[in-house]
């Protein structure tokens, strides 16, 4: 079981969301915006790395034609924000003009948002929304509004299915809540 690898290298991993509830909440969204965007196509900015999983569940959901485009923004060392977002990747499509929607896998202080969100309404786009599978307001320091969200959650540091600890974890199925133990092999 994936959750015994990790805890034979120090970290207690507690079950938060099953993939059978992301699968749930990918389905309603997946509707949601299908029907908000009937008649149009949108053009999708993934937000890497941790958004890969969810957007290539939900685009496969979608009942409206979809571009992708990606942006790889980079700001925790650890369970702590830096502060600092790095754009490590910009998108290469033109915006302008177009309906976009940013796909992301956690909203948590909502400083990557808000420096991303900055940036795109600057290009001018015809609409500009978030769609994120979770949306955890207990740490939040700066104001971001999600148009859709998967699953509002309290807190404690999230990891699986995109969502990593210093580039680990990303890989597994379910969303844990991670805790180092302590004596742990690292
Ligand atoms: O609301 P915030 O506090 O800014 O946190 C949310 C961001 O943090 C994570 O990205 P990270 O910087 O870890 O990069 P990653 O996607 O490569 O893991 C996550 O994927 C979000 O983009
Ligand atoms: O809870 C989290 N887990 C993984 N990455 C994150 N980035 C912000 N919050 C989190
Ligand atoms: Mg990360």
């Amino acid at each position: 079981m994936e959750r015994q690898l990790w805890l034979d290298r120090g970290f207690d991993l507690q079950l938060r969301y099953s993939k059978d509830r992301i699968n749930a909440e990918i389905a309603r969204l997946a509707a949601e915006i299908s029907s908000d965007f009937q008649g149009q196509s949108l053009l999708i900015v993934v937000v890497l790395k941790g958004a890969f999983f969810f957007a290539a569940d939900l685009v496969r959901e979608l009942k409206v034609p979809v571009e992708l485009d990606y942006v790889t923004l980079s700001s925790y060392a650890g369970t702590s924000t830096t502060g600092t977002v790095a754009i490590e990747k910009d998108l290469a499509a033109d915006i302008a003009g177009r309906h976009v929607l940013v796909l992301e896998d956690i909203v948590d202080t909502g400083l990557t948002l808000t420096r991303l969100m900055d940036l795109l309404q600057q290009r001018g786009p015809e609409s500009l929304n978030i769609c994120t599978l979770i949306d955890k307001k207990e740490r939040r320091q700066a104001e971001v509004e999600p148009k859709y969200v998967g699953i509002a959650c309290e807190g404690g540091f999230l990891v699986g299915y995109g969502l990593d600890l210093d580039e680990q974890m990303r890989e597994l199925s379910n969303i844990y809540e991670v805790r180092q133990t302590p004596g742990g092999v690292e």
